[in-house]
């Protein structure tokens, strides 16, 4: 559809673009990326032909756009430039009907019923109809923006060359502009190519990416190919990380800022937890970096509050979400800053443990209840709904972890704790065997994110030894103050 070869070129003297090649099929969303006065503007000019390239081609369906008559160049594509003004005074609808001229053929031709429909089209599409007899020095930014993409869709042509589409527009906006663009691309074969500031929304809605550096390409691909962390850090110089995204398969990133860390040393303290009547209580002034399977804010987060909530045997688990938040409101706790377990054993039965490591002190913090015991190789055997009967391990770290071994620290203290259970002998009595857990068994690894980065937590590292170690003691001793209390 669009193919761009060995492009050269600038402004008078001053090159700006150097060697730039690319090509884009119909049906495809490409994204140009890369920081201010890279050329992203500049390229998109000499695509649409308002600028000369110095050297090099532009073709458009394998023809060179110098070939088209201005009005045939309009017809295949839409330009929506960053800076735009209305030339006059002119409504909404005025200014969106513009985008029908190129399919007018002559001075006097009639607005025909295609030209009404693709500018209703549009004006819906982009939510501007309830605007249409109002002047578009009245609106908005963001509204105004709006108006101009939509006089971009009325025009009706196959590739659309959009210069910051999003610029102005809050995130509801945003939303709605690149859903509507994304679904002319996927349902009508729309070929887009759109210079974008976001990185994450390129990422998003665009099939490919273009990552240009100084008039360069740096690097041409599918979202994941493009955004590599060192790539975006080295163009952008600019510390940043980059995730996952929650639903799409495509990376999402995060700015690391260079603010300056607080003086004050975050230390976990023993006095920091109590065992109070209805749980056990953690309280920081400060938040840790914590991965847990909990009820309240399961998952990886920064929290300063836990809570091991000790609720009756016959606890109604079916509103437990609802029932849990009003708890933590009705105690005083931050919903946002708290993470929240549950169980049937008496507070009194914690075990708490510290544990003096060369990286910092380990707490490990565990309540067992074994009567749900169950072997997780037999379990397949049987039919069995949740009960409250179960083994809550915390293990609270002074110290830094990565990602992996804040996995492998949840691995290390599983393992930790089956052990445990096999060594005090606890029994499936289903399957008449050893059990290797309860079935709803709760693990919170959280860690200040101070001092040298431990890099793994496997059973032989610093850290691992230490979760190793400590899991299993506190859940052997656990189960025994159980078995004396049965
Ligand atoms: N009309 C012009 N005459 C001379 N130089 C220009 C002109 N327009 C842009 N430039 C220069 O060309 C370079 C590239 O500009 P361009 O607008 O293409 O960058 P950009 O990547 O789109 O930047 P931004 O992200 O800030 O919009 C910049 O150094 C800019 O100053």
């Amino acid at each position: 559809m669009l193919k761009a070869n060995n492009i050269s070129g600038g402004y008078d003297t001053t090159p700006i673009l150097k060697n730039i090649s690319f090509s884009v099929s119909k049906g495809k969303f490409l994204g140009i990326l890369g920081p201010n006065g890279c050329g992203k503007s500049t390229l998109l000019k000499i695509i649409s032909g308002l600028l000369k390239p110095t050297s090099g081609n532009v073709l458009i369906d394998e023809v060179d756009i110098n070939k088209y008559t201005s009005r045939q160049l309009a017809q295949k594509m839409t330009v929506l430039p960053q800076l735009h003004t209305a030339a006059f005074s002119s409504t909404v609808r005025e200014t969106v009907s513009i985008g029908r001229y190129p399919h007018q053929s002559g001075f006097f031709s009639s607005w025909s019923n295609e030209d009404e429909h693709s500018v209703m089209k549009a004006m819906e599409q982009t939510a501007v109809k309830k605007f249409e007899h109002t002047f578009i020095e009245y609106l908005s930014g963001g509204e105004k923006q709006r108006v101009f993409i939509a006089q971009a869709l009325a025009q009706s042509s196959d590739l659309l060359l959009l210069d910051e589409p999003t610029n102005h527009l809050d995130i509801a906006h945003q939303k709605q502009i690149l859903d509507m663009i994304r679904k002319e691309v996927t349902d009508n074969g729309l070929t887009v190519v759109s210079v974008f500031h976001d990185i994450n929304l390129a990422s998003l809605y665009c099939d490919e990416l273009l990552l240009m550096e100084k008039g360069t390409v740096r690097a041409f691909g599918e979202p994941h190919e493009v955004l590599i962390e060192h790539q975006i850090k080295d163009v952008y110089e600019a510390r940043i990380s980059l995730q996952a995204h929650p639903e799409q398969p495509k990376p999402q990133m995060t700015i690391l800022p260079d603010v300056k860390k607080e003086a004050s040393e975050k230390k976990v303290l023993r006095d920091h937890i109590k065992i109070k009547e209805e749980y056990v209580e953690l309280k920081l002034n400060f938040p840790l970096r914590v991965l847990s399977s909990a009820v309240h804010n399961a998952g990886l987060g920064w929290y300063s509050n836990f809570i091991n909530r000790t609720v009756k045997a016959d606890y109604n688990i079916d509103k437990v979400k609802e029932e849990f938040l009003q708890y933590l409101l009705d105690e005083g706790f931050s919903p946002t800053n708290t993470v929240g377990m549950m169980t049937a054993v008496d507070t009194k039965n914690a075990v708490i443990k510290q544990y003096n490591a060369s990286f910092g002190d380990v707490f490990v913090i565990v309540t067992a209840g074994i009567g749900n015991a169950i072997d997780v190789s037999q379990a397949y055997k049987h039919e069995d709904s949740l009960h409250i009967g179960t083994i809550n391990t915390w293990v609270v770290i002074n110290g830094k972890l990565s990602d992996e071994a804040f996995v492998q620290a949840m691995m290390t203290a599983t393992e930790a704790k089956t052990k445990a259970l096999q060594q005090e002998k606890v029994y499936d009595f289903r399957s008449n065997s050893i059990a290797t857990s309860t079935p709803t068994d709760s693990l919170l690894v959280a860690a200040t994110q101070q001092g040298p980065l431990m890099q793994y937590g496997g059973p032989i590292t610093d850290v691992g030894k230490v979760i190793g170690r400590g899991v299993f003691e506190a859940t052997k001793e656990a189960i025994q103050i159980y078995r004396k209390g049965d």
